[in-house]
């Protein structure tokens, strides 16, 4: 078994805002426990950027892909596949542009992205998007959306194909895998776990429309169900 594991609303609760979630305690360690128990075969694949993930879990010993899976990285550190250029700092200023006009929604800049950030104030959602939506077209970027937030990505940013880049080598290659995670952006790991003959859990339980086989209901059930 192969196990490739979201990071918000997946690992982590859900918080009012990027930079204000609770980690548990010495849970990087936990984590790489975790990886050791099946043998390295353990992924992180967020929407978040590789810097800002190891800015809550440390430098870990750990497959990751961060930015939406354009960015990856192994266990040894060495990096799997190439990077992008990163969207110039001009397209994220006009996307943070739409907080001067809202103040209550936040940006958040990634050196492969920039997120739009709505929870606080819901209402903008369709705003938000459309700007976003405008920007992408105008740049050939594309536009992801997730729970409260809708970020800028390069086309080619997405889960399934980092799940395809970790599972294609050793220690990956060969093993069943398991995505779980609790967001659409999600669906793409779902999908490329099902792909490759493994299966998708969705944690939150099974409120909409997934290709997910199976569900979790909560952050606590997956800490539970993975002895975390
Ligand atoms: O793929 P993920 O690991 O689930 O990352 C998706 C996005 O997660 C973060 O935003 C989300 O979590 C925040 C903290 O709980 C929350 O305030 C926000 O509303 C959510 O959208 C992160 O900030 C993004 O960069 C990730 O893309």
């Amino acid at each position: 078994m192969a196990i490739l594991l979201d990071f918000d609303g997946t690992l982590v609760e859900i918080a009012p805002t990027n930079d204000t979630i609770a980690v548990p305690e010495r849970f990087g360690e936990r984590l790489v426990d975790l990886s050791r128990r099946l043998d390295g075969r353990l992924a992180l694949v967020t929407g978040r950027s590789l810097e800002d993930l190891a800015g809550h879990l440390g430098q870990l010993a750990l497959a990751c892909a961060g930015s939406h899976g354009i960015e990856r990285i192994r266990a040894d550190g060495s990096r799997l596949g190439d990077v992008p250029a990163p969207i110039p700092t001009s397209i994220v200023e006009v996307l943070a542009g739409f907080t001067a006009q809202h103040p209550l929604v936040t940006i958040e800049r990634k050196a492969f992205g920039a997120a739009l950030h709505f929870r606080a104030d819901p209402g903008q959602e369709e705003a938000a998007v459309a700007h976003a939506a405008e920007i992408a077209r105008q740049h050939g970027l594309e536009c992801k959306r997730g729970k409260c937030v809708v970020e800028l990505v390069h086309p080619g940013a997405d889960k399934r194909r980092a799940v395809l880049a970790f599972m294609a080598e050793a220690p990956f290659a060969g093993a069943l895998p398991l995505f779980i995670g609790d967001d659409v952006t999600d669906e793409d790991g779902f999908r490329a776990a099902e792909e490759l003959g493994g299966f998708g859990i969705l944690v939150g339980g099974l409120r909409r429309g997934t290709r997910a086989r199976f569900c979790l209901p909560d952050v606590k059930g997956v800490h539970h169900w993975l002895e975390l």
